[in-house]
């Protein structure tokens, strides 16, 4: 396969910021790929150097076998860009703006930009100043993907869409995919790279902290376990919960009710925390989504303390 993103070393300096820190990215054709990453982490900051928006301060980068700093021009009508914060001409309806965007971007099919607006559920003949977030959100989706471009660079694709929107959101990236175009997405939101992306790279202050295909990062898994438990002493909890290991991180504070609100990190198999549960009276029990962030988190620690070892 070949690579449609690749980075070499990549430093971003603002001043006495160093904001990205000697990043090795690798983006297959085809391929869905996430950058996940607390605010700050770097993100926008890398996805604009792959753009031709910014330089970097030094480092490599090839997009579509071209460099973003020379080539942008040409590169532009290859790639659909949403940008993390939207400026829209203002004046224009959704329409006129699209027609116009349409012209920089290369050839739109006939119905592509109608089609699109129908499945996000977005009113084109509206003023864009009219629009809510979400709204101006959609339009910016719409610009990214109307042209079929071999390469959509998404930043914080799904902010201000309400989740029946972010699920036409996945479809349309999983129509691009299937369609043999390749997809960089970034976020916050964990849940929507792990449905969204095949392979992921963790930022964290500049650096990439784990990388991997997202598939193979969930053995890893960390779910966050909530239960309220009554007839009990938190002696009893830590010896049936903390001891044998089935939650780490473990908490402990009183309830009303002379009940105990107990609160820990767990991986491993569901079978194993019921039936260490049901030794006890469970009032109340939720387990989270597990945090892929966390996990991977955990898994690059794991890896340092085996590599230490
Ligand atoms: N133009 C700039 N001038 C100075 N510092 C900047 C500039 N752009 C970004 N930074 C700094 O670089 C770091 C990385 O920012 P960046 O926006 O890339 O992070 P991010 O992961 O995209 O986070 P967010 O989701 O909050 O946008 C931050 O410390 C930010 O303050």
């Amino acid at each position: 396969m070949s690579a449609v993103i690749a980075t070499h070393s990549l430093h971003k300096r603002f001043g006495d910021v160093h904001a990205v820190r000697g990043i090795d990215l690798r983006v297959e054709r085809g391929c869905v790929y996430g950058l996940i990453g607390p605010n700050g982490a770097g993100k926008t900051t890398v996805l604009r150097m792959l753009l031709g928006i910014m330089r970097p301060s030094s480092g490599g980068i090839s997009v579509l076998g071209a460099s973003p700093t020379t080539d942008r021009p040409q590169l532009r009508r290859r790639i659909g860009y949403l940008p993390g914060e939207l400026n829209l001409g203002e004046r224009t309806s959704g329409a006129a703006l699209l027609k116009h965007l349409a012209e920089l971007s290369g050839p739109v099919a006939p119905g592509r930009i109608e089609g699109l607006a129908e499945r996000l559920d977005l009113d084109l003949s509206r003023p864009v100043r009219s629009l809510s977030k979400g709204n101006r959100q959609k339009l910016g989706l719409i610009q990214a993907f109307m042209h079929s471009p071999e390469l959509l660079i998404l930043d914080e694709p799904t902010s201000g869409l309400d989740p029946l929107m972010q699920r036409e959101f996945l479809n349309l990236v999983r129509e691009a995919r299937d369609a043999g175009q390749t997809v960089l997405l970034s976020s916050h939101i964990l849940s929507e790279i792990q449905h969204a992306a095949d392979a992921a790279a963790v930022l964290s202050h500049g650096s990439v902290v784990a990388e991997g295909e997202v598939s193979s990062l969930r053995p890893a898994a960390v779910s966050r376990v909530r239960a309220v438990l009554s007839e009990v002493t938190a002696r009893e909890i830590r010896g049936g919960l903390a001891e044998p290991g089935i939650l780490s991180d473990l908490q402990i504070e009183p309830a009303p009710g002379n009940q105990l609100r107990v609160q820990g990190a767990f991986r491993g198999r569901a079978d194993e925390l019921v039936k260490a549960l049901s030794r006890f009276t469970v009032q109340e029990l939720t387990i989270e989504e597990p945090d892929l962030e966390e996990s991977i988190l955990n898994l690059y620690a794991q890896k340092e303390q085996e590599e230490s070892a």
